[in-house]
Parts: structure tokens; C-alpha cells; sequence
């Protein structure tokens, strides 16, 4: 009997009905349709739907099978004009030079292959290793799974934090809140309840009983059956048609502009050297091939694999220092970062917050602070916040104010706008309205106060002046507060809403402590010292941050509250930027607001934070930095993860960004002089040359030899004082250096031509075998000025490239002298080519010197 389809077509979300039964349709009819049950999914079948449906990963590119990304890069036009000439030329006679080209370019696209290919894979394993977790129930038994591995028809649990892995219907629910903004732009958490909402809900303000891939869950909890995975989310659609890639960095397109300029270059030499080859009524075919052997050789093909090789390597050096990388492209990123905001608890302070007293607010101990200050944190469904842990670790209240007397009824659940939480709870026939959270708010919605021995009070001017005292003093000792306030409403009240936050009784302060990190100063220092300016975003106040900076040893430019900030224009908040090192009391828009005025002003800004409220500002930095026990969201925006959430972890990561910055600029200042010198030379040499310079094979001998002796690039050492300051890319600079380096390679082909001539009487075979040697040898060595700015001698290059180097530059010496080199139309050189060659390339190496001398001084930043 064949099996049915798993489900039935009107649940494809392609069409607008498809989507919308997700949440109109009755959850029975959803149930069946996908085979499932609220008790989930076995594994078996499971297995068997991933096949069907693919990868749970709305942004996931399905990565082509190796064998067909490995006939992709045939895909080049110069490849395959290339081949095609060299075939022509086998059928009009030439078989070995057939062979050879295509053995060569087999060989080049088979080393650039399996290099990028192992680079990729070992990334992709890393980024594996913090894939956010889904909790689905298969096989009766509620398991933890990548999120990719979520198929429809499973059925998974919700809970504060977590980010909504797929499309899904709620089972049950409980004081679940999201906050969907993704989708709908709306910053509020948003309801939602299981049940059935009828056949004319429409849209995501609609959908109640159902939840959306890419939101996340601000309090509550709930179970959900997964309906569409992958692309077939709304999320997934929109990935779809916006494009989530992020754009390129400034380094990507620095990059790629650079291989644009040499290719344009290329093409044009190319031409020419055909158009005069022609003109002098050389061998059609012949000078054909000699062009695309050229074009192939000119243009920078490594480049894509030197760099995506350099960021791998990267890569794995981080994870051993406890960094790991999600996009590789934010390496180079933070390399160039010059600014770097973090949110302030356990960043610059432990994160080990203890609960120090509850008191009243005139500063005596409170019992009923206590209760309240409890009862609250206990059923609040929340992410639990370490002010949250911190209360429900210390010892709990007891006698009369008994905690466990106390049920919660309902919720009104914690947001950064408006920084507290309410719970709706009652004991016996009492029934309260119990809210904690930011203390100057706590007290401005309260008219009267409770005292220590349990009185209520009139919160009158002189009474609100003195609680004030005691916040402020206990601020000022860098003692973190909550307020704690509660209010009596009627047995029949229900539910809690936002608007009941008012005519609250003040009971008091939740009085914390939160020690600072005893090394966050001195890495703020040497971050500063690198070039790295610290700003903090915090949603704490100012003097409980003030505080702590003294305490850490760090000057403060200039504070501004999210108040103020609300206030400001983007121009004047720009203007301002400069002068500021701390924001205070900043909601997550604010933060987001100072990322994006930062990177207006043209800095590249990393932003290092754990919290949902840190999701935007990781989003819209260059490079988001989370930690490993952060909030899920928090970790899907960023682009680095801290395994150890130490800032001397990032400082680390900076390091490591500038070396791959500069070791990929090596290979391209390399290739540009080199490039560009062997342009200018070939256009040269057709034009004073009776033969072609080098045979078509020989140009792709000399450039696999090159681009042999440049695979090591990656693995150098980089001199300290070029990761002391941000390595930002700089196209001027290297189009300078171009001009500079390109032509002075140039002179010595020349000087080359003319004692081949003159001095050796050189024929074809002999010019071409000379010129062969010595461009090769010139190019392979010149890496050694060139990967440092430091005199040659002065900078020590790794083994790795030291080795290959001088091992290609001596088998480029001896390849004459072989039956290979014969195959390739080379012959033995006389030996006092040698010498010549030895002289040249010394007094190549040090005009490279001292033009590179010049140079550094005349254009420092560079
Ligand atoms: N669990 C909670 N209950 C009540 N109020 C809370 C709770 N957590 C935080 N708040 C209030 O919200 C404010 C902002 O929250 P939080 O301190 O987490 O922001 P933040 O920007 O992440 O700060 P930080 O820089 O310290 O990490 C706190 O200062 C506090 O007043
Ligand atoms: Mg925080």
C-alpha cells in the first residue's frame, strides 16, 4: 500500500489560506493532519519527516553536494576558454600542452578546494557547538535538540528566554507573553493564549494561539505544535524576500574591490598583449592561449580561499581561547572594531548578585519587603533575572508573612520600558497586586508607604523626600535596589494589567550586592591602549554605574540617561556621542539608537550583551558578542560567542581579528605588486620581444609555483605593532602601494630582458627559461618585505611560509635542470645566469626596502 502524504496540501503555507489555518484551523484537525499527537513525535518518524521537509533553518542555504561545488568553479569563463583553446590546440597537434594545461588547472582548483572546503567544514562544526537548543517531546520523553532538527507535527516545550524555533500552534499555555517585533514592529510583548480563534482571525495580531519562528518568549510558558519549519515560516518567507544575508563589511568590499581592479587591469593587458601579438603576425592559437594563460594568471584567484582559509584559521585559534565564531566575516570585523559597548552586569561586575537586606524606606529591616520581594520572584514567569535568583537564594521569609501562603492568580510581565513586574496573588481571602522593579518609578507611582512594623502611611512630600535619601545613599555605595510596592484589589479582580500599576503602598528596597570584576579595569585599560574606545549601555541608574566605574578605576567623559536621550534629535545625539562614556537607565531601543548614531559617525562598534534586552544592539553592531549562558535571542543575534564571559576574552578576539586582517592584506599587497609588475612587464615584452616572453604552460607553471608558496600566508606571524591599533581596510592604500611596488618589480624583468639578450645571447627556449626563473624567484621572495613593515631582517616569518617560500624559489632554480622542465619547454641555464639572478634579486629586496621605508612614512596608516 503506498504511504499518504504526511499531510495534506492546505497546510503548505505557499497560500495565504495555508498560512492562515495555522491558527484558524482547530488544533484536532492541525493534529491529524500532521500525524501527530500532543505527546510528540517518535523518533523514527521524525527522522523520516526531516528527509521530506529539510533542515529546520529559514536562512539556510542548502549546501550543494562536494562534487557539484567542486565542478562550480569551472565555471570560470577564462577557465573554460582556456581549456577549449588548449583543446583546439591538441587536435591541430599539441596533446602534451592539453595535458599540462588541464592537469595544472585541475591541480590549482583541486589545492584551492579542499582547502576551502576544510576551512568551511571546521567552522561549521564550531558554529554547531553553539547552536541554540529546542526542547521537542519524542518518543513520550521531552529531549533537547538542535532547533534545525524540529520537524512539523513535533511537539515542543516554551519557556521565558527562549527564542520560537518554528511556526507553531500552542497546546497550552500559560502567561505567555512574546515579544514579536521582528514581524510585526511592535516593541510591546504581545499575548497569547491556547484555544481556538475562529475562522476570521487574520494576520499575526490575530493569530493568538499561535507563535512565529524568529520571536521570542518574554515570560510564561507553553507547549506548541510545530506546523511549518524552515522556509515555509513567515520568518522564512520574509528571509525570502529581504534577504537576511547582513550586507558586506567594509573589509568584504575592500576585498572585492581589489580583485574587480586587478581583474579590469587584467582584461585590458590581456587584450592588448593579443591585439599586438596579432598585429605582428604571430601564431593565431598560440597567442590566444598565451592571453588566457595570462588572464588566468593575472587575475587573484586565490583571493576567496585566502581569506575564507585566514578566517578559519582564525576562527580555530579563538575556540581555543573560548571564542566562538557563528559568522566567520565578523573576525575581520572586530579586528577593525574601534568602539566597543557593553552592558554592565557580569561584563564589568561578577554577576554573583547577593540579596544584602530588604528594608523599609527609611531603612529599617522589612519582613513585608521581604514577602513581597519573594512572592513576586517566585511566581514571576519571566526569563528569572540574577536579581531574581539572588532573592529566591536568600533565606526565605517566615512566620506570619509566610511565602508559601501565597498563589499566584496572574501576571503582568517584566519589560525594559517599563522595567517592573507585577503578579496578582493572593492568601486566603487577600487579594494583592504585588510589583517590583526600577525604584524612582516604584515610588513615583506610589501614594502612601508601608512601614517595618507594618503600617501604612501617607507618602507625602517629606516622607517621598526621605525614602529618596535612603535610594540615593544606597546607590551611591554602588548597592543595586529594586522597590518593592503592593496594593489591595478586590477578590473578583483577575487578571493583572499594566493599567493597575498605580496607588501602590511602597514596602521597601530589595538591596543588592553585585561585585565588581576585579579585572574588568585593567582590560578597559588595555583595550583603550589598543585603540578600542569602552562605552556602557546599562538599564541601571547613574549611580550605581558611577559607582562602580570609580570602584574599577575608570574615568567617566560624560553620562547620559535614557531620559535625556529620548529627548535628543539623531544630529544632536551624534553630536554628543563623542563626549560619552556611560548611558544609564537606556531601554533596548536607546542602546540600539547609540549602536546605530556610533556607526553613523563611522565607527566600526561592537556591542558585548546577554539579555533580551541586548538583542537589537547585537543585531545592529558590526560584531555582536554574547556569552554562552545568555538568552537565547541574545545568542542568536550575535555574530561571536563568549564561552567565558570575561571582557579579556574580547580583547583576545581583537588581537586575533587584526592578525587575519592583516595576514589577508599580505596576499593582497602581495598580489598587487606582483600582479600589476608582471601586467606592466608582458605588455612590455610583446611589444619588444620577436617571440612570446614565456609559453602559454610555463605562464601557468610560474603562477601555480606563486600561488603555491602564498597557501602558507594565512598561517604567518603578524608583527605586534600592527595589531596595536584597529586594522581597517584601506583600498587607497593598496591601489597606492600598487602604484608604487608594481612598477619597481617591473624594472628588474627588464634589466633581465636586456642581460638575456645582450649578455647571454639568449634564444626563444633560453629567454623564456631565464625570465621564467627569475620572475618567479623575485615574486616568491619578495613576501619577505613585504608581510612587514619592519626592515626584513627585523620581523621573524612563520617556518610554515619561510619553508615554502625558500623551497619554491630553489625548485623554481632547479625545475630547468629536470625531464619536468623539459616537458615544459625549459632548459638548463648557464651558470652564470646564477649570478646575475643573485645580484638581482638582492638589490630587488633592498630598493623594495627602501621604497617600503618611504612609503610607511609617507602614508602611516595605511
Ligand atoms: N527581575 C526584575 N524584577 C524587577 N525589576 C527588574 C528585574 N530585572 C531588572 N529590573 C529592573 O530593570 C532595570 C534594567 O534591567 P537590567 O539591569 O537587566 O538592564 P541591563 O541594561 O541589562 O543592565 P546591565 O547593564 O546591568 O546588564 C534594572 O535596573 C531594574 O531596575
Ligand atoms: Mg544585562
Amino acid at each position: 500500500m503506498q504511504q499518504p502524504p504526511l499531510h495534506s496540501a492546505p497546510l503548505r503555507p505557499a497560500t495565504p489560506e495555508g498560512r492562515d489555518r495555522l491558527w484558524r484551523a482547530p488544533l484536532a484537525d492541525l493534529l491529524t493532519e500532521l500525524k501527530s499527537t500532543p505527546a510528540g513525535l517518535t523518533g523514527a518518524d521524525a527522522a523520516q519527516r526531516i528527509e521530506t521537509y529539510g533542515p529546520n533553518d529559514a536562512a539556510a542555504v542548502q549546501r550543494a553536494p562536494n562534487w557539484l561545488r567542486f565542478l562550480n568553479r569551472f565555471k570560470s569563463p577564462l577557465v573554460i576558454m582556456l581549456l577549449v583553446a588548449s583543446a583546439l590546440s591538441a587536435a591541430a597537434g599539441d596533446v602534451a600542452s592539453f595535458v599540462i594545461v588541464a592537469a595544472i588547472v585541475a591541480f590549482s582548483m583541486i589545492l584551492d578546494f579542499v582547502q576551502e572546503n576544510r576551512a568551511e567544514t571546521a567552522v561549521e562544526a564550531l558554529r554547531r557547538s553553539v547552536a541554540i537548543d529546542a526542547a521537542a517531546r519524542r518518543d513520550g520523553r521531552t529531549v533537547s535538540l538542535p532547533v534545525d532538527r524540529l520537524v512539523p507535527g513535533d511537539v515542543i516545550a516554551l519557556g521565558a528566554g527562549d527564542l520560537v524555533p518554528a511556526d507553531a500552534r500552542l497546546i497550552e499555555s500559560k502567561d505567555l507573553f512574546v515579544n514579536q517585533a521582528l514581524l510585526t514592529g511592535e516593541p510591546y510583548p504581545a499575548e497569547k493564549l491556547a484555544g481556538e480563534s475562529g475562522p476570521d482571525a487574520a494576520g499575526f495580531a490575530g493569530a493568538i494561539n499561535a507563535v512565529f519562528a524568529g520571536t521570542s518568549v518574554i515570560s510564561g510558558t507553553a507547549t506548541a505544535l510545530v506546523v511549518h519549519t524552515g522556509h515555509g515560516t513567515a520568518l522564512g518567507a520574509l528571509a525570502a524576500s529581504l534577504a537576511l544575508k547582513p550586507p558586506a563589511t567594509a573589509f568584504e568590499l575592500g576585498v572585492r574591490r581589489f580583485g574587480m581592479l586587478i581583474l579590469r587591469i587584467a582584461i585590458l593587458m590581456v587584450l592588448f598583449v593579443l591585439v599586438v601579438n596579432i598585429a605582428f603576425h604571430r601564431p593565431v592559437l598560440e597567442s590566444v592561449m598565451f592571453a588566457l594563460a595570462l588572464a588566468v594568471g593575472l587575475t587573484p584567484e586565490l583571493l576567496p580561499m585566502i581569506l575564507t582559509v585566514t578566517l578559519a584559521r582564525s576562527a580555530l585559534e579563538l575556540a581555543k581561547r573560548k571564542v566562538v565564531v557563528k559568522r566567520l566575516a565578523a573576525i575581520h570585523d572586530i579586528g577593525a572594531m574601534d568602539t566597543l559597548c557593553t552592558d554592565k552586569t557580569g561584563t564589568l561586575t561578577e554577576a554573583r548578585i547577593d540579596l544584602v537586606k530588604c528594608i523599609d524606606g527609611l531603612g529599617a529591616d522589612s519582613p513585608h519587603a521581604l514577602l513581597y520581594a519573594f512572592v513576586n520572584s517566585r511566581c514571576e514567569s519571566g526569563m528569572k533575572s540574577p536579581l531574581d535568583e539572588a532573592i529566591l537564594k536568600a533565606p526565605p521569609p517566615a512566620g506570619v508573612l509566610d511565602a508559601a501562603a501565597w498563589h499566584k492568580i496572574d501576571e503582568a510581565p517584566f519589560d525594559f520600558e517599563r522595567r517592573r513586574v507585577s503578579i496578582l496573588a493572593e492568601n486566603g481571602g487577600e487579594r494583592r497586586l504585588i510589583v517590583k522593579g526600577a525604584p524612582e518609578e516604584m515610588l513615583r507611582l506610589s501614594n502612601r508607604y508601608l512601614t517595618a512594623a507594618g503600617e501604612e502611611r501617607v507618602l507625602d512630600d517629606s516622607a517621598r523626600a526621605a525614602i529618596t535619601a535612603t535610594f540615593d545613599g544606597l546607590s551611591r555605595d554602588g548597592q543595586r535596589c529594586l522597590g518593592i510596592a503592593s496594593r489591595s484589589v478586590p477578590a473578583d479582580h483577575l487578571s493583572a494589567v499594566i493599567a493597575d500599576e498605580t496607588e501602590l503602598v511602597f514596602a521597601g528596597f530589595a538591596v543588592f550586592l553585585d561585585p565588581p570584576k576585579a579585572t574588568a579595569g585593567e582590560t578597559i585599560g588595555a583595550l583603550a591602549a589598543a585603540g578600542v574606545e569602552v562605552k556602557v549601555l546599562t538599564g541601571d541608574n547613574e549611580q550605581v554605574a558611577r559607582h562602580l566605574f570609580a570602584a574599577l578605576g575608570l574615568p567617566i567623559l560624560g553620562t547620559m540617561t535614557g531620559e535625556q536621550l529620548s529627548h535628543l534629535s539623531d544630529e544632536a545625539l551624534i553630536g554628543q556621542l563623542p563626549k560619552i562614556t556611560l548611558f544609564c537607565r537606556v531601554n533596548p531601543q536607546q542602546k540600539l539608537r547609540v549602536i546605530l548614531a556610533l556607526k553613523r559617525l563611522g565607527h566600526v562598534v561592537g556591542y558585548l550583551g546577554d539579555g533580551i534586552n541586548d538583542a537589537p544592539a547585537l543585531h545592529a553592531a558590526d560584531v555582536g558578542i554574547s556569552v554562552d549562558g545568555a538568552a537565547d535571542v541574545a545568542r542568536a543575534a550575535a555574530d561571536l560567542i563568549l564561552l567565558e564571559h570575561d571582557l579579556s576574552v574580547v580583547l583576545r578576539a581583537v588581537v586575533q581579528g587584526r592578525r587575519a586582517v592583516r595576514n589577508v592584506a599580505k596576499y593582497v599587497f602581495m598580489g598587487s605588486s606582483s600582479n600589476f609588475g608582471n601586467m606592466l612587464s608582458m605588455a612590455l615584452a610583446a611589444v619588444l620581444l620577436p617571440f612570446l616572453p614565456m609559453l602559454p604552460i610555463q605562464v601557468l607553471l610560474n603562477n601555480l609555483i606563486y600561488d603555491l608558496s602564498q597557501t602558507a600566508l594565512p598561517f604567518d606571524r603578524v608583527d605586534e605593532e600592527a595589531t596595536a591599533t584597529p586594522a581597517k581596510w584601506d583600498n587607497r592604500a593598496v591601489e597606492r602601494f600598487m602604484l608604487v611596488f608594481g612598477p619597481l618589480s617591473s624594472v628588474f624583468d627588464l634589466a633581465t630582458f636586456y642581460v638575456l639578450f645582450r649578455l647571454f645571447d639568449a634564444g626563444e627556449a633560453l629567454f623564456q627559461t631565464g625570465w621564467f626563473v627569475e620572475s618567479l624567484v623575485t615574486q616568491i621572495l619578495v613576501v619577505f618585505a613585504i608581510r612587514t613593515r619592519r626592515p626584513l631582517f627585523g620581523s621573524r616569518p612563520h617556518p610554515l611560509l619561510a619553508g615554502s617560500a625558500l623551497g619554491l624559489a630553489v625548485l623554481a632554480l632547479i625545475l630547468p635542470f629536470t625531464p619536468v622542465g623539459a616537458w615544459f619547454g625549459l632548459v638548463p641555464l648557464p651558470v652564470q645566469f646564477f649570478f646575475y639572478l643573485a645580484a638581482a634579486v638582492a638589490a630587488y629586496l633592498l630598493l623594495v626596502e627602501i621604497a617600503k621605508h618611504f612609503f610607511y612614512r609617507r602614508y602611516p596608516v595605511a
